[in-house]
């Protein structure tokens, strides 16, 4: 058996066309762009890369982009300072912070200080809260994306054994979460779970967001299951040292071979990211411009 791969990026292209049009009618209907500010602090070149990309994508759905970028050794009181500042600012719709910080700066301390219904990334307490609960506010974009991806391969999720290899705060935990909204049976497995592939191959769904290079295995894997890769994680490349590859944190070659279903990385989940940052930012102008919010999927 060959799984089918699921092509996030294609599903993102989609979603950023469906994005695109809505962004036109809140233009028209506002008379303004929706506005996304993502601030960067220092020259991580990996982060550097996504901010563009965002920055891009943004602009392409005729989102306004505000960049900012700020130096490396920026204090904490200045960054937060940025913050109140596009807080305050009624033409800004959507704030992302973008992770990780240097480390003089708290970034537990920061992600509170955005005001959590321009909070698109969905990190801030009370967003979190309101995942948990149920009512409505924004989910953070990657465990948001790859629910998209199961939805439309899997239909109703009810009853489907999850398995969340991973616990983070911005994918781990909100993954199970939305996956018991969808009525799934939902474990979360760690570092430190014990039998690990014996409980990796009771699930239906396997979500592997651990940020370990091709830690699971072929042999892992439920015969059939819809396996959803969440890792990025540069290695160097074998054929040339002086380059690196892109791998996600399950081995695609062993794991295509049992799953019925399973992105890539690249071109499965990370595309995701990105067209759902749009889509919450779409939803935020609409929430504060009294507009009806779009149906995003
Ligand atoms: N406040 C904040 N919000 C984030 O959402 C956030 C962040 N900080 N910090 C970093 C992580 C990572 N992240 C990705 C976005 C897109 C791809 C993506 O498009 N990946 C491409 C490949 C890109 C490449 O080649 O490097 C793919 O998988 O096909 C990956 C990872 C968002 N993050
Ligand atoms: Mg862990």
């Amino acid at each position: 058996m060959t799984a089918e791969r699921i092509d996030g990026k294609a599903f993102a292209a989609g979603l950023r066309a469906r994005v695109a049009e809505q962004v036109a009618a809140f233009t028209a209907a506002a008379g303004r762009k929706p506005a996304l500010a993502v601030v960067l602090v220092g020259e991580d070149p990996a982060s550097q890369v996504y901010v563009r990309n965002k920055h891009r994508a943004a602009e392409e759905a005729g989102f306004e982009s505000i960049e900012i970028r700020l130096p490396a050794d920026t204090g904490q009181a200045d960054l937060l300072a940025e913050v109140a500042r596009l807080n305050a600012d009624p033409g800004v719709d959507g704030i992302l912070v973008q992770l990780p910080l240097p480390e003089q700066i708290a970034s537990q301390a920061v992600i509170l200080a955005i005001d959590p219904d321009k909070d698109v990334d969905g990190f801030h307490p009370v967003n979190v809260g309101r995942l948990g609960l149920g009512t409505p506010g924004f989910v953070p974009c990657t465990p948001r994306g790859c629910m998209m991806l199961l939805r439309d391969r899997l239909g109703d999720l009810s009853g489907l054994h999850a398995v969340v290899v991973g616990r983070s705060n911005i994918v781990g935990k909100p993954m199970a979460q939305l996956l018991l909204a969808a009525n799934a049976t939902v474990t979360i497995a760690h570092s430190r779970t014990r039998s690990l592939p014996v409980l990796c191959r009771t699930a239906d769904i396997l979500v592997a967001a651990v940020g370990r290079p091709e830690m699971i295995q072929g042999d892992w894997i439920k015969p059939g299951a819809t396996v959803i890769d969440v890792g990025v994680n540069r290695v160097p490349n074998p054929d040339d040292p002086q380059k690196t590859r892109l791998v996600g944190d399950v081995h695609y070659d062993s794991a295509v071979q049992r799953a019925g279903a399973i992105t890539p990385v690249p071109g499965g989940v990370g595309p995701m990211t990105i067209a759902v940052l749009l889509a919450n930012t779409l939803d935020a102008a609409c929430r504060r411009a009294g507009l009806q919010v779009p149906d995003a999927a």
